[in-house]
């Protein structure tokens, strides 16, 4: 691939692999989660998500998301327990989104698709820093979150505040003092499953812990993700929507519930 990877005909998932082969691999994320179909494990362990709202740095348009990056310099805000061991310390957190409510998550429940995902990433500890451990088959846990369409998020509300000042690729504002815990549904039922990035380098290194319980967002607070852009200022307007890879083969692969 001459230019870089999207999400448009031209550069998206299905040219992903001309780059990055290993877009065919054996633990590739997301995939269709059917319940039926998981494993009840009565010794996978809650999820331990204990985070400090003043490790929270900056918000930034990476061009293919919105991320918000943390400190990740202590164990101020980690993850521990649920289907992982030791601890894992939160790198950052973003978003996937479709062009209207119908779609825009990544993981699908039976074939459903959310009008958003929330991805918390986390890395593992026992190296020395995220880019270690992002090459590691147990580097990094992510916490999947739908976001489904209904009453208007007040959680979100600062986030989206947030956006007319990175509107455009390439730009970031300081953001800070923001819980993550907030964006977290009531429940944290989770199934959890070896997976990879969704997006390149694609690296097979992901535990995905996928919650049950979606989050609610607004038609109107989706309508302002849906007015960020791809594309750098100066270039030609490009929506940002639809920056979401659709569920891969899941090659034999168990899935485990942590509820019945
Ligand atoms: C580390 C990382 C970067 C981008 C992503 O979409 C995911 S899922 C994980
Ligand atoms: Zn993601």
């Amino acid at each position: 691939m001459s230019h870089s990877w999207g999400y448009a005909p031209t550069n998206g998932p299905d040219k992903w692999g001309d780059s990055f082969p290993i877009a065919n691999g054996a633990r590739q994320s997301p995939i269709d989660i059917q319940p039926a179909a998981a494993s009840y494990d009565a010794g996978l362990k809650p999820l331990c998500l204990q985070y400090d709202a003043s490790t929270c740095l900056e918000i930034l348009n990476n061009g293919h998301s919105i991320q918000v990056t943390f400190l990740d310099d202590s164990d101020k805000s980690t993850l521990t327990n649920g289907p992982i061991s030791g601890v894992y310390r939160l790198k950052q957190f973003h978003f996937h989104w479709g062009g209207a409510d119908d779609r825009g998550s990544e993981h699908t429940v039976d074939g459903t698709k959310y009008a958003s995902e929330l991805h918390l990433v986390h890395w593992n500890t026992k190296y020395p820093s995220f880019g270690e451990a992002a090459s590691k088959p147990d580097g990094l846990a992510v916490v999947g979150v739908f976001l489904k369409i209904g009453d208007a998020n007040p959680n979100l509300q600062k986030l989206l505040d947030a956006f007319d000042g990175i509107k455009t690729k390439g730009t970031q504002t300081s953001f800070a003092d923001f819980d993550p815990a907030t964006l977290l549904p009531g429940s944290l039922d989770y199934w959890t499953y070896d997976g990879s990035l969704t997006t390149p380098p694609l690296l097979e290194s992901v535990t995905w812990i996928v919650c049950k319980e979606p989050i609610s967002v607004s038609s109107d607070q989706m309508a302002k993700f849906r007015s960020l852009l791809f594309s750098a200022q100066g270039e030609a307007e490009c929506c940002m929507v639809d920056n979401y890879r659709p569920p891969q083969p899941l090659k034999g692969r168990l899935v485990r519930a942590s509820f019945k």
